[in-house]
């Protein structure tokens, strides 16, 4: 992409006088995907200035090539490009302090502070406004539904949640999900609410509107940098909701039971508006194969796994051998990384599905694939088993009959029940608790009990 040479200066000196300050504060971000490893350098893809420094207050957008060496044994890599939005001011009020990135010493912001704009309502409203405007700006374009309109003056403020992006709630009316590490081409978290909100199905907030970065010589087209939608004001995660019935002793059967009902709308839905394709032995074998793979990956990683290696694996094995057999599967584009925590509940008690980026590390083509809607029913069940198995005591009949509510709230809406598929159903239920055991061994040891309790039925098998 050709870079944007910013009015006021050029990229470089900014750039120049940017990055000592970067390549400390960048690795510290929540979002940055490349800890354990340092930074090394950046190139500029696109920098644009869109407020320009004067005696109170700058903003420049950046998309930066990070330079990093390659993980062990990967091969090397240009480095991951990164959206930033910085702020420039004179000093930061006492309100602003965490949002500090560091005091530019040289060129022309010499003297001037810098910081993460989101933190500020002013740079946040600067890109709602140009949103709702669909400004042109450098290689920015800023577009909108025609048919949604966005009202002026919201006030925004910055989600503190554990995040992989950034998102910014404008007046409790919309949320602005910001992509963090960008690649160029279609982004199914703006894809397919877009499929769905032309099916008109209503589990997942329509996208009003969003960011586009050109990117010039790039096969894929361009960059997705950002995504607005309406925000659900006063929702409740599914997460919480599941562990505040799971505290009091309540079930969570009619919950759940919707929940597995949403997901077939949504199911339904994408398939009528998006390709579907049969999956036979040529395809499942592959598929069987990159399980595998990675659980001999993970046991390697977590050798607490080694003991159940032998049973898991033949959650793959049977799945080849029926394909061999000549059975076959509907692969659909689905969500991808469904979970409690994906799902929010209104107020009025309707449930609404978000986040469909995908799991971030994988790339993006294999995101966009056709998969069997399985996938995403396993992650909810493991979900359910997730809650459960976090409560004091653990309270295994609980996520049982969750799942099964689930299940049967599935098969009202799509028809088809998942239990009638008990073969690929385990296949996608161990692939995923194996992937959760290395998650949990990585980012929260304590959890680990949690997927191995899974790991442990699975590989002997019990039905769900
Ligand atoms: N439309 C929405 N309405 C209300 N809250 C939302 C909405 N979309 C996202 N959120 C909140 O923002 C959080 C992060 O959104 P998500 O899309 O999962 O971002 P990330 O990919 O960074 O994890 C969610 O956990 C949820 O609490
Ligand atoms: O939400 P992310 O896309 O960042 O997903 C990652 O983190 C999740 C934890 O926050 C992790 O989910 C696992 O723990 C959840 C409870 O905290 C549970 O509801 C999920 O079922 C379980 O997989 C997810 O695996 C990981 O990719």
């Amino acid at each position: 992409m050709a870079e944007t040479v910013t009015p006021s200066g050029t990229t470089g000196t900014l750039l120049a006088s940017l990055d000592p300050l970067l390549r400390t504060w960048l690795p510290r971000q929540r979002w940055f995907a490349g800890k354990g490893r340092p930074v090394t350098g950046f190139t500029p893809v696109a920098v644009t200035e869109l407020l320009r420094p004067d005696g109170r207050l700058g903003l420049y957008h950046l998309l930066l090539r990070v330079h990093q060496p390659p993980a062990l044994g990967a091969p090397a890599h240009p480095g991951d490009c990164y959206q930033l939005l910085i702020g420039v001011r004179e000093a930061l009020p006492p309100r602003l302090a965490p949002a500090l990135i560091g005091h530019v010493e040289e060129g022309p912001l010499a003297g001037r502070t810098v910081y993460e704009a989101l933190y500020d309502p002013r740079p946040a409203e600067v890109l709602m406004e140009a949103l709702r405007t669909r400004a042109r700006i450098g290689g920015l374009r800023f577009e909108r539904d025609p048919h949604q309109e966005i009202r002026e003056g919201l006030v925004a403020r910055l989600m503190t949640a554990e995040q992989s992006n950034s998102s910014v709630v404008y007046g409790d009316t919309f949320i602005l999900k910001l992509l963090r590490r960008v690649v160029p081409g279609v982004n199914p978290d703006l894809e397919l609410p877009l499929a769905l909100a032309r099916e008109g199905c209503p589990r997942v907030p329509a996208p009003t509107a969003w960011l586009h970065a050109e990117a010039d010589g790039e096969p894929a087209g361009p960059y997705v940098l950002a995504v607005l939608q309406p925000y659900v004001s006063g929702a409740t995660d599914g997460w919480e909701l599941a562990l505040r019935e799971l505290a009091k002793g309540e079930d969570f059967l009619a919950e759940a039971r919707s929940l597995g009902r949403a997901t077939a709308e949504v199911h339904t839905a994408l398939a009528r508006a998006l390709p579907t394709v049969t999956l036979g032995h040529a395809q499942l074998q592959p598929l069987a194969d990159g399980m595998t793979e990675r659980l001999e990956a993970a046991v390697q990683a977590v050798p607490a796994l080694r003991p159940f290696e032998r049973g898991l694996r033949s959650a793959y094995t049977a799945l080849a051998d029926l394909a061999a057999e000549g059975r076959t599967w509907t692969a659909q584009r689905v969500h991808g990384d469904l979970h409690l925590g994906q799902c929010l509940r209104s107020p009025s008690g309707e449930w609404s599905l978000i986040d469909f980026e995908g799991e971030p590390a994988r790339p993006l083509a294999e995101r966009r694939m056709a998969q069997p809607p399985v996938r995403d029913i396993a992650g909810m069940l493991r979900s359910f088993d997730y809650a459960a198995h976090s409560a004091t005591p653990a309270a295994p009949d609980w996520a049982h009959a969750c799942r099964a509510a689930y299940c049967s709230g599935y098969a009202e809406v799509a028809g088809r029940d998942p239990r009638t598929d008990p073969v690929l159903l385990r296949a996608y239920e161990t692939d995923k608790a194996v992937y959760e055991v290395v998650y949990e061994a990585r980012h929260r040891p304590d959890w680990l009990p949690v997927p191995l309790s899974a790991v442990r039925r699975l590989a002997t098998s019990e039905p769900i």
